[in-house]
């Protein structure tokens, strides 16, 4: 799914207009119609509702659904806040329309003065005050709404994005004059804002309606960010050649695990051979050897001449794919042989963990990082290589941008891990859950990853499909086990199913 700004869909909505055709107070009475019906899903007529409706479009949607819901025999109180005399056209056509059908008995228009409801525990709060066409935090009369309806006890279902919520630059929020809905039913597509943990409490529960915004028109305009669905990852699964041998399946290198972490070693170790990899060969200390060999008896274990940390950069002229980082420590033998590892590997590389945390300690090497490498931090790590970002949107920003200056990939982790291409593209990977917030599940991340790249996957390519995959590996794990319980380990064992139901 893509994801539009507020001026694409505003092009799009003026497209379908014009081509469907289709009256844009049709497309509005459409949206409704879908709106209302979502309403009348979850709440029956017995439920008093509120609606407070904004000047604008987001305003014209209130007003039709009020409509709609009184005729179907809910008790609707409105509230049409005009306070600068304009409406949008649309938005006073509904206004003459909800008062010519009288099914509305209680609606005021408020110019001024304004004398809030009793707002209790059983009434349904609409709230469509402000829209996709919010261009600044609320202040004013509108916060104190905000608030007031934030305080109260009574369900708020947000048409289209909870007012406040800026759609796209999130800098500016002002979070405690933001609607907290329980459910948002937005139109036709995700936005932006929808993206990022910190706004999960305006949102609440998710629903996307479909308006029939031109199909063709979407399918012809270029979106910056994209969300990931399992019909853009089925096509990527490469099929095995059934005279495939070892030495055709790539041979992934892994330099992972100094002394007290060589877990991570095994983690992406083992996910990188259930990731499909044909040979793994992992570099690692000469502490690990023993449990290294015992736990994963399928890798060639390579020791450097170190008892405990990792000193020595690895020709890499055997491998398909390098994966450097899970648990690898930062002291400063490690730190130069991992510079020079990076500089001098000449197969895709994918790093991760205190690989990032090295390059943050010493921010002057990361200009030096070969073209077309794989970075998957989590916040902390990006923040540490690229300074302290105040939200999330920052922090994306920041990394688009670092993605396109060191034509490399950045894989964001996160609730929406976000993967930033060197041409500037994003796009967002939907599966996973709160129990991969777990110690290791990074590591099996790389070692997915790597195995890819081994296999002969293209980068954007390995990263999409083992994103997807991780998280689809962590859903299917938390199906049986739950997330309470879930641990890295239980991610690896359920590789097998997430590439089997991706391959049906
Ligand atoms: N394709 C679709 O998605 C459709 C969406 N619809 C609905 O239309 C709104 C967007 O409508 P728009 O009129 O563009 O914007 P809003 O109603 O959100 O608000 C615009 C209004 O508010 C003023 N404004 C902006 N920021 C502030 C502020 N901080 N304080 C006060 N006033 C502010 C601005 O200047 C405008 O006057 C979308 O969300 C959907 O609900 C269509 O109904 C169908 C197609
Ligand atoms: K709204």
């Amino acid at each position: 799914m893509k994801i539009f700004t507020s001026a694409q869909i505003r092009e799009l909505d003026k497209y379908t207009i014009d081509n469907e055709p289709v009256k844009s107070i049709d497309l509005m009475e459409r949206a409704s119609r879908a709106i209302t019906r979502a309403i009348t899903e979850e709440w029956s007529n017995e439920t008093p509702v509120v609606v407070f409706a904004g000047p604008g479009n987001n305003g014209g949607d209130a007003l039709a659904v009020s409509r709609m819901l009184a005729e179907a025999g809910y008790k609707t109180t409105v509230y049409l806040f005009n306070i600068s005399s304009h409406l949008s056209e649309d938005c006073a056509t509904n206004k003459a329309r909800l008062i010519e059908s009288k099914k509305v008995r209680d609606f005021t228009e408020v110019t001024l003065e304004f004398d809030p409801p009793k707002l209790e525990a059983g009434t349904l709060v609409v709230d469509g005050l402000f829209g996709a066409g919010l261009n600044k935090p609320l202040a004013g009369g509108f916060a104190s709404l905000v608030k007031y309806i934030n305080a109260s006890p009574a369900k708020v279902v947000s048409i289209d994005m909870p007012s406040g919520l800026i759609p796209e630059d999130n800098t500016y929020n002002v979070r405690a004059n933001i609607i907290r809905a329980d459910l948002t039913l937005t139109l036709q597509n995700k936005k932006l804002a929808f993206m990022f943990p910190e706004n999960q409490p305006f949102i609440g529960r998710l629903k996307v309606l479909d308006i029939r915004i031109s199909q063709e028109a979407m399918d012809a305009t270029e979106a910056q960010y994209t969300i990931l669905e399992e019909n853009m990852i089925r096509p990527l699964i490469k099929k095995r050649n059934p005279f495939a041998h070892k030495g055709n399946m790539g041979h992934a290198l892994l330099i992972a695990g100094n002394y007290g972490m060589g877990g991570a070693a095994i983690l992406a170790t083992k996910a990188c051979f259930r990731a499909g990899a044909g040979k793994v060969t992992v570099h690692t200390p000469r502490y690990n050897n023993v449990m290294m060999q015992i736990s994963v008896p399928e890798a060639v274990v390579q020791l450097d001449k170190e008892e405990t940390a990792f000193t020595e950069p690895v020709d890499t002229e055997d491998f398909d794919a390098l994966g450097i980082g899970p648990g690898l420590g930062q002291s400063e033998p490690t730190s130069i042989a991992l510079i020079a590892q990076l500089r001098r590997a000449n197969c895709p590389i994918v790093a991760d963990a205190d690989a990032l945390n090295i390059l943050g300690n010493r921010r002057a090497w990361i200009q030096q990082l070969p073209k077309g490498i794989i970075m998957t931090p989590h916040p902390k790590e990006f923040d540490r290589m690229n300074g302290n970002s105040a939200d999330s949107y920052e922090r994306l920003s920041k990394a688009v941008s670092t993605a396109k200056h060191l034509q490399a990939y950045i894989l964001l982790k996160g609730h929406y891990s976000a993967l930033c291409l060197p041409d500037g593209h994003v796009i967002f990977n939907p599966t996973g859950n709160a129990g991969m917030a777990t110690a290791g599940s990074g590591d099996v991340l790389t070692g997915i990853i790597t195995a890819l790249l081994a296999r002969g996957y293209k980068q954007a390519e390995a990263c999409i499909l083992g994103m997807y995959l991780h998280g689809l590996a962590g859903d299917l794990a938390a199906k049986k086990l739950g997330m309470e319980s879930l641990m890295a380990g239980d991610i690896i064992e359920h590789i097998p199913a997430a590439f089997n139901y991706l391959s049906e």
